[in-house]
């Protein structure tokens, strides 16, 4: 038990809609949970002893010290003694025992037992981003150590990065911009025109909170929508939006125009996608991924692409990241790549890291943790 408390800047709700047990941080803002109406507050307000010392957090890859990082570096300074990694490394054995919780700035870095090892007051480690594929949850757990991750803050940019990919893949926007840069360029043939996302099928494998904020949109354009998810929504959560579960993914695969991966990246979900599955979508498809880059198996992806199997793929994800300069994917022109940008709003980062840091504070003042991240 720690004897220092900090202030807890938001209240704690605990969500009891179906299937969902986890607490939600509830502030105006956060429109998170779905089970909006099972609410119930069990902690709120202000828990303050700021006597003492301000906990040490160590931030990994914030980047630069200018604009929006710094901003972030300032909100972390709030609540936290923050020490970068080149002040860790600088003087680790003053820093060392300081330290009792990680921030973790997006999903590149990774944490290795040698930094767990040279860490012995950790605690958490508040991972700003909703996939903790890069981190090795058994390994850090049999430290003793807590992962949380902001499964609120990502879930509205990455949704509209999804839909951002689908339209403009469907409509050829990125080709429309060169054409427009190079006025002599004749195109207006048939073999050019796009395809409408407008009462088109949409295909969602993974309907959880990202999943489901694109079905919101998705309605709106007067799609069909279909999904696939390990668990079925609710009955009321499916109508909401009029999505239909598909129980089986080749179902889904068969009928769909576009298909999205929102899924996490799990050994159950690496290379869910290839060549089988591929060939199971219509030639006229498009592959949308806003997941992680392993879920598809991208030489499948390539060969699929090069013989018109599915029509065009949009990708914020891929593996590597980025794809070395020669990687086929980037000279074909049914594709269109951007560079893991779901949460690259000024919006997004400053969410994800208010999230992450009501994360870190709970568990250093042994609070319900509003989003835990467990090793399977
Ligand atoms: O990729 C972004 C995230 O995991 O939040």
């Amino acid at each position: 038990q720690s004897n220092l408390a900090y202030k807890f800047t938001h209240p704690v709700t605990a969500c009891h809609g179906h299937r969902c047990h986890r607490s939600v941080i509830y502030k105006q803002w956060y429109r998170t949970c779905p089970h909006s109406a099972g609410r119930r507050t069990i902690s709120a307000g202000t828990k303050v002893m700021a006597q003492g010392e301000l906990p040490g957090v160590l931030i990994l890859d914030i980047g630069g010290t200018h604009g929006v990082l710094e901003d972030l570096a300032a909100l972390l300074r709030k609540h936290f003694h923050l020490i970068t990694m080149k002040e860790f490394l600088g003087n680790k054995e003053e820093m060392r025992k300081k330290i009792q919780s990680v921030f973790v700035f997006e999903c590149r870095p990774t944490i290795d037992r040698e930094l767990l090892e040279s860490l012995p007051n950790l605690k958490v480690i508040g991972n700003s981003g909703v996939g903790v594929d890069h981190l090795d949850l058994k390994m850090i757990s049999s430290f003793g150590v807590k992962v949380t991750n902001t499964p609120n803050a990502v879930a509205d940019p990455t949704a509209d990065i999804g839909m951002a990919l689908m339209l403009a893949s469907a409509r050829r926007l990125v080709e429309g911009c060169q054409i427009a840069v190079s006025p002599d360029t004749k195109y207006f043939a048939v073999d050019w025109l796009g395809v409408e996302v407008t009462r088109a099928t949409l295909g969602i494998i993974g309907m959880g909170s990202i999943g489901y904020k694109v079905a919101q949109r998705a309605r709106a354009f007067n799609m069909r929508i279909l999904y696939h998810n390990r668990n079925r929504r609710r009955k009321e959560e499916e109508e909401a939006v009029g999505a239909h579960y598909c129980a089986k993914m080749e179902d889904l695969l068969q009928q769909s125009d576009f298909v999205m991966l929102v899924v996490n990246l799990t050994p159950e979900t690496h290379k869910l996608i290839g060549k089988k599955e591929l060939g199971l979508m219509k030639p006229t498809a498009t592959l949308i991924n806003i997941s992680r880059g392993a879920v598809i198996d991208q030489d499948a992806l390539v060969e699929a692409l090069r013989n018109k199997v599915i029509r065009a793929a949009a990708l914020d994800v891929t593996y590597p990241e980025p794809l070395p300069r020669d990687h086929p994917l980037l000279n074909l022109n049914n594709v269109i790549i951007t560079p893991h940008i779901g949460t690259a709003t000024v919006q997004a980062i400053h969410m994800m890291a208010e999230e992450a840091i009501a994360n870190i504070l709970a568990v250093l003042n042994d609070q319900p943790i509003p989003s835990e991240v467990f090793p399977k």
